[in-house]
């Protein structure tokens, strides 16, 4: 069963949308910045990290779940990093059950709501969250409402919770080119085998295949990917964790992030076309 939550958990201070799907696999959705800050597979454990020392206010982002990075990743241009979809005032549209039982959550943001000065487009953005059984599907679509073309870079930055970083293997990257962030940008070419995290790790891999494939103590995570041509593996190791104000002591060690992106080639999109992707996460 599906239910709209306008209330709030004692330790949020914003307002959240529970899903819970026929198998009691479920996930809590913040409507600022339409951001999943929790998935439990049907039967499963928690598989998001999210930071104890996350803020949760107005215009603030939240360190874990999944921010949704729209319409620039990162620097990629000249708005504040990662733009402003994932702090924006999305609206909750509404929740629906799927025939096969899984819950459904829709969320809708235009420019008329969220926008910038450095950004000024017409465009319509949904967000759709789709979990039942050992899957979470979330899908960002945008269509261009004006008349004009615009560009975007995108990505569900999404905090995979793992148990020791130190013991984790991403599979599906082998030989792919990727931009080293961690080190000026420098492009660099992947070896063969999986990838192993000792240290801060900030990569743009371009042209990445479905699935990439995470392996840890909690068991085998896929990472599907529709519309999203590249895959960001982050995670910021010991030093730079320590740094960060609102990730807590040692959080740095239980997530690797591993994020759908559009960013090697920014998305054009004509005047009246949409674009779609998808992040499928699927718990094995
Ligand atoms: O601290 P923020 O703004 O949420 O960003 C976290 C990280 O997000 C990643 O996607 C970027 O590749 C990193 O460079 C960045 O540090």
């Amino acid at each position: 069963m599906t239910k709209p939550a306008t209330a709030v958990p004692p330790h949020l201070a914003l307002p959240v949308v529970e899903l819970v799907a026929a198998d009691g696999a479920r996930c809590t959705i913040a409507q600022q910045g339409a951001h999943v800050l929790s998935w439990t597979p049907a039967g499963g454990a928690e598989r998001l990290f999210l930071s104890q020392k996350a803020e949760y206010a107005a215009g603030v982002a939240i360190r874990g779940g999944i921010p949704v990075i729209f319409p620039q990743f990162a620097g990629e241009g000249p708005m504040p990093k990662h733009g402003f979809a994932r702090t924006a005032q999305w609206k909750f549209e509404r929740i629906e059950q799927a025939e096969d039982g899984a819950g459904i959550a829709h969320f809708s943001l235009t420019h008329e709501q969220a926008t910038h000065a450095l950004w000024p487009h017409h465009y319509a953005a949904t967000l759709t969250v789709r979990v039942g059984g050992e899957r979470l599907a979330v899908t960002l679509g945008v269509r261009n409402t004006g008349p004009k073309s615009f560009s975007f870079t995108a990505a569900l930055h999404t905090y995979l919770r793992v148990s020791d970083i130190a013991l984790v293997q991403v599979m599906g990257l082998d030989g792919l080119s990727y931009r080293d962030t961690a080190d000026g940008g420098a492009l660099k070419t992947a070896g063969l085998g999986p990838v192993e995290i000792s240290g801060e790790v900030d990569r743009i891999y371009l042209n990445a295949p479905s699935p990439l494939v995470l392996r840890e103590q909690g068991g085998d995570l896929h990472v599907h990917s529709e519309g999203f041509a590249d895959a960001v593996v982050w995670n910021p190791g010991a030093v730079k964790g320590a740094a960060l104000a609102d990730l807590d002591a040692g959080g740095y060690a239980r997530f690797l992030c591993i994020e759908s992106a559009a960013i090697g080639k920014p998305v054009k999109l004509a005047a009246g076309a949409r674009w779609t992707g998808t992040q499928t996460l699927v718990a094995r």
